[in-house]
């Protein structure tokens, strides 16, 4: 969205020089970049943007020297800056780290590393990560194979990210049922939490108001778990395969970084009776004006947040272990809000529908997935 409103460079010079006080690194780091690419517009000088510029870097970098590089990794790049500042390959700092962020990420590492946690922030400012080789992998669909019912009514369905494979359907639920859903959500809101060693804990991570709809308890809404398998091909039956639907909204910055839906706390209730989340299936249930899209750091891809549609992805592998690819989280929304319904799938009652793999920790294909491999 254009607002058609510019800042000049003396305005990103103010936030960056405020972000050094609050000891926001990256935040400075950038806004005075930003500053630096628009010094021509005459508004403040070069020398001073480039006299905080370097001041924000050293800053910067005496931090990370003195951190355990998982304290919280959310305001500091994962390297130092000065010695990529200094190399002579790169035009600029900017092109630098996304370069550094390319060349690191595609380990296999199921771990939480900081380069995750940056191409979550790049994914959500729009950077665009895939590969054209990547790219070429990817295709959309209209799906009529996998249950008779979607002869009649073929659902759009696009894959949009691989390993893991992120698929996105379209029109999978209309306003109608939408509306009754916020509807019933509104009436229990609370602050969303999130499931730590200790329980449930708040946390400034996910900051969102949420509920839980038991869909059997409401004749309109039996309909939604049994849509779900026709799309998936997998049980989706309330209490016995799959969870109560969980709606979450959110407002201005309101976002969910990124983390596993997989359960990591093996008491935690529930999953030792219907095994640990599988997949997820969730809804866009309201779109918001710009951001809030989420991010899948290992596929590289931003979905959109499209009304009316639902995103689609194994979290575990074939043999039931938790799939440390499938990292994602929500981007902050910036205008407008958001509405989603998460729909979570869990594993042990699965097995009489699903074929082995020949491996034993295969990855979940969707696209062969909904073609009938399960
Ligand atoms: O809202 C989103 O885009 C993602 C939400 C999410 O990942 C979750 O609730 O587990
Ligand atoms: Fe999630």
């Amino acid at each position: 969205m254009d607002t058609g409103v510019h800042l000049q460079a003396i305005h990103c010079y103010e936030i960056g020089s405020q972000a050094i006080h609050q000891k926001s690194h990256v935040l400075s780091i950038e806004w005075l970049e930003m500053s630096l690419a628009k010094a021509n517009d005459g508004t403040i000088g070069k020398d001073t943007i480039e006299k905080a510029y370097q001041k924000a870097i050293i800053e910067h970098d005496n931090t990370r020297s003195n951190l355990d590089p998982l304290d919280d990794p959310s305001y500091i790049y994962e390297q130092l800056l000065t010695p990529i500042q200094n190399h002579v390959n790169f035009k600029s700092l900017r092109q630098a780290k996304k370069q550094l962020l390319i060349n690191e990420f595609g380990g296999d590492s199921p771990d939480l590393d900081l380069t995750t946690f940056v191409n979550y922030w790049l994914l959500c400012s729009g950077a665009d990560l895939q590969s054209p080789a990547n790219k070429s992998k990817l295709f959309c669909w209209y799906e009529r194979k996998i249950h008779p019912y979607l002869y009649i009514g073929p659902i759009k369905m696009e894959l949009l990210g691989t390993k893991p494979d992120i698929v996105q359907m379209y029109d999978v639920i209309g306003d109608g049922k939408i509306q009754r859903l916020t509807e019933v959500a509104r009436q229990n809101l609370s602050l969303s939490r999130v499931v730590d060693p200790s329980g449930d804990a708040l946390s400034p991570v996910r900051t969102s108001v949420q509920s839980w709809i038991v869909e059997n308890f409401h004749e309109e809404f039996r309909v939604l778990p049994k849509i779900i398998e026709i799309l998936t091909g997998l049980n989706v039956v309330e209490g016995t395969s799959s969870e109560m639907l969980q709606i979450a909204a959110y407002t201005f910055s309101g976002h969910y970084e990124i983390h596993l839906d997989a359960l990591l706390t093996p008491d935690y209730e529930g999953e030792k009776e219907l095994g640990n989340r599988m997949a997820t299936f969730m809804y866009y249930l309201q779109q918001p004006e710009l951001g809030g899209q989420t991010a899948f750091p290992q596929s590289r891809v931003a979905t959109q947040p499209i009304k009316g549609s639902a995103v689609f992805w194994y979290d575990l592998l074939d043999d039931g272990s938790v799939d440390g690819t499938t990292f994602h989280g929500a981007c902050p929304v910036v205008y407008g809000r958001k509405w989603v319904g998460n729909k979570w799938i869990r594993y042990l009652d699965q097995q009489k529908n699903r074929k082995c793999g020949l491996k034993p920790n295969e990855w979940f294909s969707i696209h062969s997935a909904t073609r009938g491999k399960i």
